[in-house]
């Protein structure tokens, strides 16, 4: 079985990302390119990637008018990635459109839509005008979501155990905010360890820092995917 665990490749350069990528096998993990990386290193960085048989996770989040996140979306699945986000705040009908401008590709990626981002406390989510704890928040994004035909979503591991009962077996659910025991929390809120995102039913985990700043990536790594 392939790899459960994302690898948030958040690094300011094509070389550094490269340097740390080197040694890696797509057995082992999927990677994630986000905004950082997109902006400095761009498309032909990605299909660097892809090239070398990685699964890709190209985390965008797009959040615009629903003409606008299709054509964005399009241009995405060209790069024959093998997942993308929107914000499933940008509503049903950007939804809906991002799902239709995917149509046409033989093999599209795997659409899945951010509820609230991991770094959100209720605190936080309130000073944006949503009262709801970020629970409720997160189940009524991702009900939005599933209904206008997404993947799946972007969630913390705190809020698998219902969104799985909720949404059924086959809804992705892609969990940031994955911190193994001891590991630094950062600017992370809604936190789980590898084991415990297992246990409550998660489809993916994505790890950033606890693995690109270890002193020794690749014994995390592994480390995760035993915890998988
Ligand atoms: O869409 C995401 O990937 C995402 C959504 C979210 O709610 N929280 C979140 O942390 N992420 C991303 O997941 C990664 C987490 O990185 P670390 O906190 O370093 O493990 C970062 O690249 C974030 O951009």
């Amino acid at each position: 079985m392939s790899s459960r665990l994302i690898i948030a490749l958040d690094f300011p350069t094509a070389a550094q990302a490269l340097a740390f990528v080197e040694p890696l096998s797509p057995a082992e993990c999927k990677l994630k390119v986000g905004f950082e990386l997109f902006v400095s290193a761009g498309p032909d960085f990605v299909r660097q990637l892809t090239g070398r048989g990685f699964e890709v996770f190209l985390d965008l989040k797009f959040h615009d008018i629903p003409n606008t996140v299709a054509s964005a979306c399009k241009a995405a699945a060209g790069l024959g990635v093998w997942m993308i986000n929107v914000h499933a705040a940008g509503g049903a009908k950007m939804m809906q459109a991002a799902r239709e401008a995917l149509q046409g590709f033989d093999n599209p990626p795997k659409l899945i839509a951010v509820t609230v981002l991991t770094s959100m406390d209720k605190v936080q989510l309130a000073g944006t005008g949503v009262t709801a704890e970020p629970a409720q928040q997160v189940q009524h994004l991702a009900q939005l979501a599933a209904s206008s035909g997404l993947d799946g979503v972007v969630c913390s591991a705190q809020e698998a155990v219902m969104l799985r009962q909720l949404l059924g077996d086959d809804f992705l659910l892609v969990t940031p905010g994955i911190r193994p025991v001891g590991s630094d929390q950062g600017d992370q809120s809604r936190v789980m360890t590898p084991a415990q995102a297992r246990e409550a039913g998660v489809s993916y985990v994505v790890v950033g820092r606890p693995i690109t700043q270890a002193a020794d990536p690749q014994a995390v790594i592994t480390q995760i995917n035993a915890d998988l």
